[in-house]
Order: structure tokens, then sequence, then C-alpha cells
């Protein structure tokens, strides 16, 4: 049986690699960087022409699919997942990166029908990397088969997290108590990219044994989720259920034992979910 979403995940590759052209030109021009939740959660002009090009592109295409869109729900659009096949997309992800033009930046388009994922692809622009997943298919990266890393032991491992946007003392401690719980396992190391996406694609390359966040939210990870799924790593929710991309938590890891080990250390919190509009948080 022809594969009923191929064609929409080959548009999306060629649209990322369009969007990571544009991204990567924006680089060398002055850019004016305005804030959004919080004095360090930055957006640029850029974000939001990328999200507007891969939104009408795909629109001309597939008009009757949905989106949930980075830039579009800050704009005060619903971040609604429903059984139409919908697109969710981080037109740039790594926006602090990207304004310092440090070098791990991605376009991130993941893809779902019946709130299951189909695809994922994540273009790390400035690396040149296309990783890409199609459920059921394996993931890739410029074509390469992914495999996680098949480190068992955690003290040999490295973990990636970020720091998130939030600077509210509560949260930070809470990062900070979890981090250093986790780095007194002890593990080889702690690293982050800056990037949700990157770091999960990390994760499917065998680069890092894990990574968990708390405050990331659906458009950073459901692209990157699927890549980790297909390499044959594992996703989880910071207390060790189910993972929901709505919650804005999550860990990631090559292996079940990793990732429960990782729970174990993690200062959990729950920050407004992604399908709560905010008149109703
Ligand atoms: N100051 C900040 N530091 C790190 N991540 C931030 C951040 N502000 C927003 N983020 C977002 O949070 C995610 C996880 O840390 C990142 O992938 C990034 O996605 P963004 O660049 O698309 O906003
Ligand atoms: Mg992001
Ligand atoms: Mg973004």
């Amino acid at each position: 049986m022809a594969d009923l979403w191929q064609n929409a995940m080959d548009y999306a590759v060629a649209i990322a690699r369009k969007a990571g052209e544009v991204v990567r030109d924006a680089l060398r021009d002055d850019m004016k960087v305005m804030t959004k939740s919080s004095s360090v959660d930055l957006v640029t002009q850029t974000d939001q022409k990328v999200e507007q090009l891969i939104i009408q592109s795909v629109k001309e295409k597939f008009p009757t699919h949905r989106f949930i869109g980075e830039e579009s729900v800050a704009a005060g659009e619903a971040c609604d997942l429903t059984d139409s096949p919908t697109w969710i997309i981080d037109p740039i992800d790594g926006t602090t990166n990207f304004v310092h033009a440090f070098p791990f930046v991605a376009v991130s388009i993941g893809f779902s029908v019946n709130k299951q994922s189909e695809f994922g692809v994540v273009y790390s622009c400035l690396e040149d990397k296309m990783f890409t997943a199609r459920r059921g298919k394996g993931a890739f990266c410029n074509g390469e088969p992914l495999k996680v890393s098949d480190q068992e032991d955690i003290k040999q491992s490295i973990i990636a997290t970020e720091f998130g946007s939030s600077r509210e003392p509560e949260a930070v401690d809470k990062i900070f108590s979890s981090l250093r719980n986790i780095l007194c396992i002890p593990v080889h190391g702690v690293r982050g990219a800056g990037s949700a996406a990157i770091n999960m694609c990390l994760v499917a390359s065998g680069c890092v044994e894990a990574y968990y966040e708390i405050g990331i939210h659906i458009w950073d990870v459901a692209a990157g989720s699927l890549i980790v799924s297909e390499a044959g790593g594992v996703l989880m929710d910071v207390e060790g259920g189910v993972v929901d991309l709505m919650s804005r938590r999550i860990v990631a890891a090559n292996r079940r034992a990793i990732a429960e080990r990782i729970v174990k250390e993690i200062d959990s919190f729950s920050p407004p979910r992604d399908d709560t509009p905010p008149s109703k948080q």
C-alpha cells in the first residue's frame, strides 16, 4: 500500500530546507530582537517570517490541514491538537542561539494525524543536518540511519538539558536541584545545545544518552520525539508516566532504565499546559 503521508513528509523536508536558507541568510543581517513571556524569551522577525513561509506553503498543497505554530500561538491562536492532520511548527528552535550566532539552530516540523505522530523533520540549519523520521520506518540524518547509544550505565553517560526561559527563583531552584542530583550520580557530563529539537536529535544520534526538560512546548519536541523513538529510544514524563506533549515536560533516553534513573533525580513541577488557554491558567 502506498504510504499515505510520505508525500507530505517529502514536502516538509523541502520546506524545512528552504526555511533553513532564510534563517542562514538572516544571520548576516541586523536583527531586531523582541521578547515574549519574559526578558529572556526572545523572538525575531525571522521567527515570524519563517513560520508564515512554512504555513503558507503547506496551505497551498494541503488546504484542509491544521497548524500549531509557536509564533501563531504567541499571537493568540489556540494550541489545539485534534484528530485532523496537524503540522506542529517551531520555525526557529534556538532563537537565543540564533540571536548570538551560536551555531545550533533548527527548523522543527512535526505532523500528527489522530493525535499520533506520523513524521518529524528537524533541520539543524547551521550544521546542514536534516533529521527525519517516519512512523515505523526509522530515523535518519542526511539519509543515514540513526540509532540511540547502547550505553547501559548512567555513570558513563552524557545527559542533555537546558535552563529554559523562566528566571522565577522557585523554577530556577528546581532546575538546579535536578541538575545537581543528576551531575552527582555521577554522570560523565551534562550538555545543552540550546535547542530542544537538536538535543533530541543528539539522543537519536547516540551522542548523548538522554535529554530532559520541564518548560518546553509541543512545537519544541513534536518532531524530535518521533526521531528519538524511531532511532530506538524511549520517551517518558519527568515523573515516570506516559509522555504528554502538551504537558511541557519530557524525558527522552536511549533506554527505559536510563530514563527511569533520571526520573528519580528530577525535582518536578508542572508549568501551565500548552492546551490551556491563558484566560484559564
Ligand atoms: N532563554 C532561553 N534559553 C533556552 N531556551 C529557551 C529560552 N527561551 C526560549 N527557549 C526555548 O525553550 C526550548 C527549550 O529550552 C528551546 O528549544 C527554546 O525554543 P525557542 O528558541 O523556539 O524559543
Ligand atoms: Mg523552540
Ligand atoms: Mg522557536
